[in-house]
């Protein structure tokens, strides 16, 4: 199984240029089902969960290709098949958003259910009450769901809850729906806005991108594009937090500051400075942070909400960061059940933490952490891990990194140019897994693609 070794304790220093964001690139590759014609989709990171996700478009008769280092090709001239395999399609979660183009372009689909970090229960009744209510029939049988549609239909919906993927199936299949659709409680999430952009560039015409309320006028046919995918705003939280933990001074270049508003409150109750110079974020090593207290003393909270409230997937970086700073804190993840656990391999490394509950952690910084063995439990838990290791004085294992590497590219070799002492190993003589496997050689495939490109 690979893991990382790190040596941690160093102070780091450099420039870091944020990937695009891989839950825009999720959809926004499926999206690309909704025409016959080339779609190119630029700043696509090279990370696990789209690599499944091309291998998914191939299965259901796309041609899709590298034409870039991050950029991707597709053109889904004939979709061919409406079946997906059950393994593949229950790797990632992105998965369920082939359901709305596929109503739309090929009346239907057979959907093993999807995949995704195992951070609590993660329903899909916005999805299908949303596709229901543009005419799609849903069906299911042994655990596949049936999807099934002679015509969908523009409809006034009200969502459950912003669900993000969920509001994202919707909007696809609504752009080729007869009329118009209106969303309300629709989720507005920078990912959810740079699918609707991609959307708007086909032919669709959409209003209210960005707020709680699209309004999409469907049109029969679609057309193909080229469209650039936002930096992701996770990802710049995550060096935000590495930056704190390992107390060094990293700028991140092209950091898509409009979008940081929420990350920066948060990151500034924990008493971080970072300063914002143009599209840039700069933040000044040595720091040694406070926990800014709310008015009258009380203790303060770092808690997430639907955009553009501050990110649930930011909560995990908060947490460790939360570790290195004087004070106390609560960190309160709403969202999901299980992401707040792996406070626990913290409290190993040293960390002085409550899990009070599922959703809530109480933090007592600052504490000496030490290196540990562990392993990455989900992929933001992963990245909270490795900061610790890289913060934590001695040696430390990251098992399980392919869950760090379905959402952050070429994180080692990111983390060395920064100068971080990590490197990757195989452990000998025991079998990788098969996603590790399937991921290799996508790699491989993508590589030769390019070679043979020129
Ligand atoms: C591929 C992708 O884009 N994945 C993201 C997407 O997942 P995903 O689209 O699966 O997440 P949803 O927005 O559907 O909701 C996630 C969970 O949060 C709960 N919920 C949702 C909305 C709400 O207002 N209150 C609430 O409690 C839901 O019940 C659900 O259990 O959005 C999540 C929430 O930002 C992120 O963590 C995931 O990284
Ligand atoms: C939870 C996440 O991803 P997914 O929804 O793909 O599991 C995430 O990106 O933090």
């Amino acid at each position: 199984m690979p893991k990382f070794i790190v040596h941690g304790g160093k102070r780091l220093q450099g420039t870091v240029v944020p990937n695009g964001n891989k839950n825009a690139a999720l959809p926004m590759l499926a999206a690309t089902l909704l025409t016959d014609e080339d779609v190119f989709l630029e700043n696509v990171p090279r990370i696990k969960d789209v690599l499944t996700l091309i291998e998914l478009l191939k299965v259901l008769g796309a041609e899709a290709e590298w034409t870039g280092p991050n950029e991707v090709r597709v053109r889904a001239a004939n979709i061919g098949g409406t079946q997906l395999d059950a393994g593949a399609a229950s790797r990632i979660r992105a998965s369920i958003l082939l359901a709305g183009p596929m109503l739309a372009r090929a009346g239907g689909m057979q959907l093993p259910p999807p995949g995704g970090d195992v951070i609590g229960r993660r329903r899909v009744d916005t999805h299908f009450f949303a596709l229901q209510k543009l005419g799609a029939r849903v069906i299911e049988e042994n655990g596949i769901w049936r999807l099934q549609s002679d015509g969908l239909k523009g409809a006034n919906m009200f969502l459950d809850e912003p669900s993000v993927t969920g509001t994202e199936n919707a909007v696809m299949a609504a752009s080729m729906a007869e009329g118009e659709t209106v969303i309300r409680n629709a989720a507005a999430e920078p990912h959810v806005q740079d699918l609707c952009h991609m959307l708007v560039k086909m032919g669709c015409q959409i209003e209210g991108i960005g707020t709680g309320t699209l309004r999409i006028q469907g049109k029969k046919r679609l057309s193909g594009c080229r469209t650039r995918i936002t930096a992701d705003h996770i990802e710049v939280g995550s060096f935000i937090g590495l930056a704190a933990v390992t107390k060094s001074e990293i700028t991140i270049k092209d950091a898509a500051v409009e979008h940081l508003d929420s990350t920066l409150i948060g990151f500034g109750r924990l008493g971080l400075n970072v300063e914002v110079r143009g599209d840039d974020l700069f933040i000044p090593g040595g720091q040694d942070p406070e926990v800014i207290l709310d008015m009258g003393g009380h203790i303060p909270k770092v808690d997430d909400g639907p955009w553009p409230a501050f990110p649930a997937d930011l909560t995990s970086i908060a947490l460790v960061t939360a570790t290195q700073v004087r004070g106390t804190i609560l960190v309160h993840e709403k969202m999901f059940e299980s992401r707040m656990f792996f406070a626990d391999k913290l409290v190993g490394m040293g960390a002085r933490l409550v899990l009070c509950d599922p959703h809530r952690v109480l933090v007592i910084g600052p504490s000496q952490l030490h290196g540990a063995i562990v392993e990455s439990p989900d992929i933001r838990a992963g990245m909270a891990l490795l900061i610790a290791a890289l913060g934590a004085e001695g040696r430390s294992e990251i098992f399980n990194t392919g869950q760090i590497e379905r959402g952050y590219e070429r994180i080692d070799e990111r983390l060395q140019a920064l100068g971080a002492d990590i490197r990757r190993a195989d452990s000998r003589g025991e079998a990788e897994d098969a996603s590790d496997a399937t991921h290799r050689l996508a790699m491989k495939q993508a590589d030769a693609e390019r070679e043979v490109r020129g």
